[in-house]
């Protein structure tokens, strides 16, 4: 097959799913080592702006957990985690938000801009659309644990996040979310993301990591998993397969499918154009999650 032909041949296997995807909402959760490299980020953003061109809905919810130890650390104040989830004091909390919603979704809605894509920060610093309340963490022994300013996501301003997209913009919405009294609250950014596909009932939520999907033996690359469903993850989560930092993404992914998400992906954030790869081609790169076979 000539170049020309085999171009063709890859526009016209995107055809289907542009079709397929029009109008549907897509939550993309971008954090972790995805934002460490700014090439990576550039390019990953370029497909969220090809999303939203070919008329997806695409929305972007994000972290930012290095930075944010970074400037914890560069202020003298050592990070430190409990089940995972960063204990916030208000000095804390004040870095949290300038490292997310200033400069984060600040250089993302920026380079977005550059691009010639139309996007926009929906954060406390503008039009908020995260309601949270404090989260207590239970020990192991039953005892309480309070992280300060952590919280969990209770609702969204679900109606300014479509208007958002029916404006053909494409709404950047850093973990932050406001309580009932207007403070802010640190949310981990995976629950975060989980929360806004839930509440929306998105069609797919992909989540972009430093691996390239879930495996069975993480030093066996033979053993990555293209597709999971819902029992099979619980089972995996269970026997230690799925361990660290990938049992918060999955649970995550879990509690979305059974609000109604149909499909959840893991797919390599480091990979140049990933989410063009996993949503417009015949044979998606990562991992996806879908309910059971019986649902
Ligand atoms: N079965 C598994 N398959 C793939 N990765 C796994 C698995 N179990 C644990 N992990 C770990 O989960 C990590 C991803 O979680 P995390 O570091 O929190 O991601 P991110 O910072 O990209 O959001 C991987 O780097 C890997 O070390
Ligand atoms: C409560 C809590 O732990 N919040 C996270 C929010 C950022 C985050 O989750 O960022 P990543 O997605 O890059 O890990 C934190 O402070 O690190």
């Amino acid at each position: 097959m000539d170049d020309a032909t085999q171009k063709a041949g890859v526009l016209i296997e995107a055809l289907g799913w542009i079709r397929q995807f029009r109008d549907k909402h897509v939550v993309i959760k971008l954090g972790g080592s995805a934002l460490e490299n700014d090439e990576t980020v550039r390019n990953l953003l370029t497909d969220v702006i090809f999303m939203g061109a070919v008329g997806m809905r695409p929305i972007l919810v994000h972290g930012g957990g290095k930075a944010i130890s970074q400037a914890m650390q560069d202020a003298g104040i050592e990070p430190r985690f409990v089940q995972g989830r960063r204990y916030t004091d208000q000095k804390t909390i004040d870095l949290v938000s300038e490292v997310l919603a200033k400069e984060i979704c600040g250089s993302l809605v920026g380079e977005m801009r550059k691009q010639a894509g139309h996007a926009m920060g929906l954060s406390y610093l503008s039009q908020n659309c995260l309601v949270g309340e404090k989260l207590t963490l239970t020990g192991e022994k039953g005892d309480k644990i309070d992280l300060g300013r952590v919280g969990r996501i209770v609702d969204i301003d679900e109606d300014l996040i479509r208007r958002t997209c029916e404006a053909g913009i494409i709404p950047v919405i850093p973990s932050i979310a406001l309580d009932s009294a207007g403070e802010k609250l640190n949310v981990n950014a995976d629950t975060a993301a989980a929360a806004v596909a839930r509440l929306l009932n998105v069609e797919k939520l992909i989540f972009l990591s430093d691996v390239p999907g879930i495996f069975l033996d993480q030093h066996d690359p033979e053993t990555l998993q293209n597709h999971l469903d819902v029992n099979r993850c619980r089972q995996l989560i269970a026997d230690g397969t799925i361990a660290t930092g990938m049992v918060p993404k999955v649970d995550a992914a879990l509690e979305a499918i059974a609000a109604g998400v149909r499909k959840v992906h893991i797919v390599d954030g480091r990979k140049s154009h990933s989410l063009l790869l996993e949503i417009y081609s015949d044979h998606g790169i990562g991992t996806e999650i879908v309910p059971p076979a019986s649902a």
